[in-house]
């Protein structure tokens, strides 16, 4: 156990030192309390769902490892999520895809899904008083098996699609009206061509047209926000994605959905923390999927590394909270599942209470003096300040465990509960 005296020690001699630089580290808390992470429920099955959970995961994206322990019904993921949120200091959401739906036993096509599908997370959200997030599944499903969903030449098959979406809308709607927290509600398709299309423009017209048609609907933005995620490409899709960012971009402009901008969707020299004040300007909403890339859209368990930083003070230093909706996007199933949302998620907070206990003002201030020297110096010396102390005192108020200390409650719980799903 992380010491008492150590922690409240650490935390008066961190105060003081940031108060040199006219930080108020209790201002900083306060504000991070204020920030809910959409933590998606992806990751503690390997994104398999409860529709068809024998099926195979398509759409160009994969899970790699078989480390025990893998929900198997909507029960055991939540009893997942129950242990990972009592480890994650704070009041959070949670991110579900339609095929999270219970079906009683009996099958539920995707056009056919309705908010009754979905009460048992609703009744579990409002006993815990966090949010949900929404996603359409347009993908693992026979009619998603070619590549090709919202784009799809056949319309009977885009229409398939475009009343999931649709039903997902309004599933959206039903948790912002439940929970009386707005839910966002995202889109994102897999459509694409391995090689090189002759017809580029065609999907995006048929993108564009079925986007319209799924948001003819005008829903409460007090209840539910549509977004729309894009890609530079998928595995199966490597030379063409319809939805790629500029194309979501200027539909997000036109149209009322927010955009949607994942860290593992662009090319691997471009990045996220730079796009945000980029689109800002012209959107007034955007949601992040933050993840981690390594080499491709491999969805690693985010750590604490630049990109991670600098997504974190892009959202800080320009007061973005209430503008940027944070959610989590990895799905690694070589480790404890329920440890990999604790480690990303505290991961996220800790960038961003990092960000939020920099002197911004007086950083801003040199760089308008054309002082890039002392920027430079001082952007270096406030990386390696005692924000860790802040942090494990933040933790501590919030009765959650302090540093490393929150391993001992995920052995204990793969002993007692993972380790006897065979
Ligand atoms: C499961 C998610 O919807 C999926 O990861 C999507 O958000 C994505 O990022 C696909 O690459
Ligand atoms: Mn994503």
């Amino acid at each position: 156990m992380f010491n008492e005296k150590y922690i409240e020690d650490s935390y008066k001699l961190a105060k003081d030192i940031y108060a040199e630089w006219g930080v108020d580290v209790e201002n900083a808390m306060d504000r991070l309390a204020k920030i809910s992470i959409s933590m998606h429920c992806w990751q503690g099955d390997d994104v398999k769902g409860f529709e068809n959970p024998e099926g195979e995961l398509t759409g160009g994206i994969q899970t790699t490892g078989n480390y025990p322990g893998r929900a198997r019904t909507a029960e055991e993921l939540r009893n997942d999520l129950d242990q990972a949120f009592s480890l994650i200091p704070g009041k959070h959401k949670l991110n579900l895809h339609a095929i999270y739906l219970e079906n009683e036993g009996e099958f539920v096509d995707r056009d056919e899904i309705e908010p009754k599908h979905f009460k048992n997370w609703v009744e579990w959200a409002k006993e815990k008083g966090i949010g949900l997030d929404f996603n359409p599944t347009l993908f693992s499903h026979e009619k998603a098996d070619d590549g090709f969903t919202l784009t799809h030449p056949d319309k009977e098959i885009r229409d398939f699609w475009i009343e999931h979406c649709k039903r997902s809308r309004k599933i959206g709607e039903y948790f912002g009206k439940e929970l009386g927290q707005t839910a966002v509600t995202n889109i994102w398709i897999p459509d694409g061509f391995k090689d090189n299309p002759v017809d580029r423009f065609g999907p995006r017209k048929r993108l564009k047209e079925a986007l319209d048609e799924i948001t003819a609907e005008k829903i409460d933005p007090k209840y539910n926000l549509d977004a729309v995620e894009s890609k530079l490409f998928g595995i199966g899709s490597e030379s063409y994605v319809a939805g790629s960012h500029e194309f979501y971009l200027g539909y997000a402009m036109q149209n009322d959905p927010i955009l949607c901008m994942d860290a593992g969707h662009y090319h691997p020299t471009e990045v996220v923390s730079n796009k945000i004040s980029a689109v800002m300007p012209f959107l007034d909403e955007i949601l992040l999927h933050v993840s981690r890339p390594v080499r491709w859209d491999s969805d690693h368990v985010i750590i604490l590394d630049d990109e991670l930083q600098a997504i974190a003070e892009e959202i800080v230093r320009p007061g973005f909270e209430d503008r940027v909706h944070i959610g989590l996007d990895f799905f690694d199933a070589s480790i404890n599942r329920v440890a990999a949302w604790v480690i990303g998620t505290r991961n996220m907070l800790k960038a961003l209470l990092k960000a939020m206990l920099e002197p911004t003002e007086k950083l801003k201030e040199m760089e308008l003096e054309g002082d890039y020297t002392s920027r430079l110096a001082l952007t270096e010396e406030f990386k390696t300040y005692p924000w860790q102390a802040v942090w494990n005192y933040y933790c501590y108020q919030n009765d959650i465990p302090v540093s490393n200390d929150y391993l001992d409650q995920i052995w204990k719980y793969e002993e007692k509960t993972l380790n006897n799903r065979v």
